[in-house]
């Protein structure tokens, strides 16, 4: 299976990622992606490790594959499915959010259901193949499902200007002519693929936008355009531990004419098309399981941090403090909880695709937006000003000029002055730093805004049975006092 040194070496393949107004020499040994890269890169060779139960065996090639990329048939793969994606979580503390099993899930699931891409052109074998591709190669997939923020008020087709979104300039026999933008591609920078499409529900008159295809980050025509990078404001480990690794990057896609290959192309020109791959395949589903498993990781590891941080100041004693921790341990496990009930409630559908349970999966998305800011806030309390109360660097605490002061003066019982003030950085970087504020977007946004998320929970959630309560208590009672029925009852 692939390793780090095979990732690693395909990123220099002249991808133009753009930063400070050029192009990126090579993402791979560039100060603000190689940290990322090599994170990827550790992730692929733990999955290459037997010993940590990521593989599977193909059935077709009776090779070993991460099993990220395999479909759950049955209760067991998918316990497996899920093991498998808290080991890759684990290793990041739910910091990356577009690790490659995040769109990995959604290709396993659309391999699934070829039946949701039928059309004359033979898009569902192109599915079937990308798939095989992915699995045999390791393929790190990122996505760009969001057209970029013009005007919500509406689609493609109203906006000033021909191609502001992504769709089909040209028709040709061996392919098509794409020309456009989409909003972001989390990783896109040091991915292999990305994956093209649009999941905001588009008109009739766009038809030209409803289109979903791959492009290899390489290809000739295609422009990434990164945020501001924040691995390279992190000027030592010790003093940004989060930022310094896990800084995926984001990036505005801008397609200069990419020709696409009709054998890259999944959905075309077909507006429920769009919809079909991600909600008829089980793929938003999966792939949000993935999501919310890494979810509950970097939950765990904020209230790790913040269960340390009470017992290093003294306070964790304290009344007042013990019921923050109380409420974010709440927090932690409804999440938790969850995703065991999604487990507890997964049921195969009509093509043998075991399917986690929407309802409980959504109901913790639908929450997010709350959840997360409060556990964010909860944290941010219970530091206090401690995460200010450090030095600029880690250069105070080894010169030896400053190191005395350093040790006197911020410092805890029971612990060094390096240890607090290591601990209070690692606090910092994911309450305060421009990293940290990245990431409170990334959870309120990454599927969807909190309005569409709350619209999946609320599809998701059989209302009938509420409504059949309430009609029924209704009923058992009128302006003439109780219903004949339920005056039998309590007469009886
Ligand atoms: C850090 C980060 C990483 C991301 N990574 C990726 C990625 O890898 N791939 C990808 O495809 N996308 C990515 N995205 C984009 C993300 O999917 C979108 O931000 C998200 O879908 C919301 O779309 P939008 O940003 O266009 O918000 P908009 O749709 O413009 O909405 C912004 C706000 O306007 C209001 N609003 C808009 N429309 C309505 C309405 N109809 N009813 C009520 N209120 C409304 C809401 O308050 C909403 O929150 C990322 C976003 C962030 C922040």
């Amino acid at each position: 299976m692939r390793t780090s040194t095979d990732y690693l070496k395909s990123l220099s393949d002249g991808r133009t990622v753009i930063v400070d107004g050029k192009p990126v020499d090579d993402v791979a040994a560039d100060p603000a992606f190689a940290p990322i890269a090599r994170t990827v890169g550790e992730l692929f060779d733990i999955a290459a490790d037997p010993a940590n139960g990521m593989q599977v065996t193909d059935e077709v090639t009776g090779n070993p594959v991460n099993r990220m990329y395999v479909a759950p048939r049955n209760a067991e793969d998918l316990a497996a499915w899920r093991d498998s994606a808290q080991v890759w979580a684990n290793h990041t503390n739910g910091w990356v959010g577009r690790s490659p099993d995040h769109v990995g899930a959604f290709v396993a699931a659309f391999s699934a259901h070829p039946g949701a891409f039928a059309d004359e052109r033979g898009l569902a074998d192109n599915v079937l193949a990308f798939h095989r591709r992915v699995m045999e190669n390791d393929l790190y997939i990122s996505y760009a499902i969001i057209p970029p923020q013009v005007s919500r008020a509406t689609t493609a087709h109203a906006w000033d200007g021909d191609f502001i979104q992504v769709g089909v300039k040209e028709e040709r026999e061996d392919g098509i002519v794409v020309r456009g933008a989409q909003m972001l591609a989390t990783g896109g920078a040091v991915a292999d693929e990305i994956l093209v499409s649009c999941i905001k529900p588009l008109t009739p008159e766009d038809t030209d936008f409803a289109i979903s295809f791959t492009v290899p980050v390489a290809a000739d025509g295609l422009k990434l355009y990164c945020r501001r990078p924040y691995a390279t404001g992190a000027t030592s480990d010790f003093d940004y531990p989060l930022s310094s690794r896990y800084d995926e990057t984001d990036a505005l896609l801008v397609f200069d004419d990419v020709f696409i290959p009709w054998k890259d192309v999944f959905v075309y020109k077909d507006v429920p098309g769009l919809r079909k791959q991600f909600f008829d395949t089980g793929a938003h589903v999966l792939g949000n399981f993935q999501a919310q498993i890494r979810f509950a990781t970097k939950l765990r590891f904020l209230a790790g941090i913040a269960r340390k941080v009470a017992a290093v100041n003294g306070v964790d004693k304290f009344p007042g403090v013990v019921e923050k921790l109380g409420e974010l341990a709440s927090l932690v496990s409804v999440v938790e909880s969850a995703l065991h009930a999604a487990q507890f409630t997964a049921a195969a559908d009509e093509q043998g695709f075991f399917s986690p349970g929407a309802q409980s999966l959504y109901a913790a998305m639908g929450l997010q937006a709350e959840l997360h800011p409060r556990v964010i806030g909860i944290l941010r309390e219970l530091v206090g000003g401690g995460v200010l109360q450090v030095p600029s660097s880690v250069a105070e605490l080894v010169n030896s000029e400053t190191a005395e002061d350093m040790e006197r003066y911020v410092s805890s019982p029971g612990i060094t002055s390096v240890e607090r003030v290591k601990l209070f950085k690692l606090a910092w970087d994911a309450v305060g730093s421009e990293f940290a504020g990245r990431h409170q977007s990334y959870e309120l946004f990454y599927s969807g805004a909190p309005f569409v998320v709350k619209g999946y929970a609320f599809r998701n959630y059989d209302y009938n049975k509420p409504l059949q309560a309430v009609e029924q208590f209704l009923a058992s009672y009128g302006v003439d006092g109780p219903a004949a029925a339920v005056t039998e009852e309590v007469s009886a």
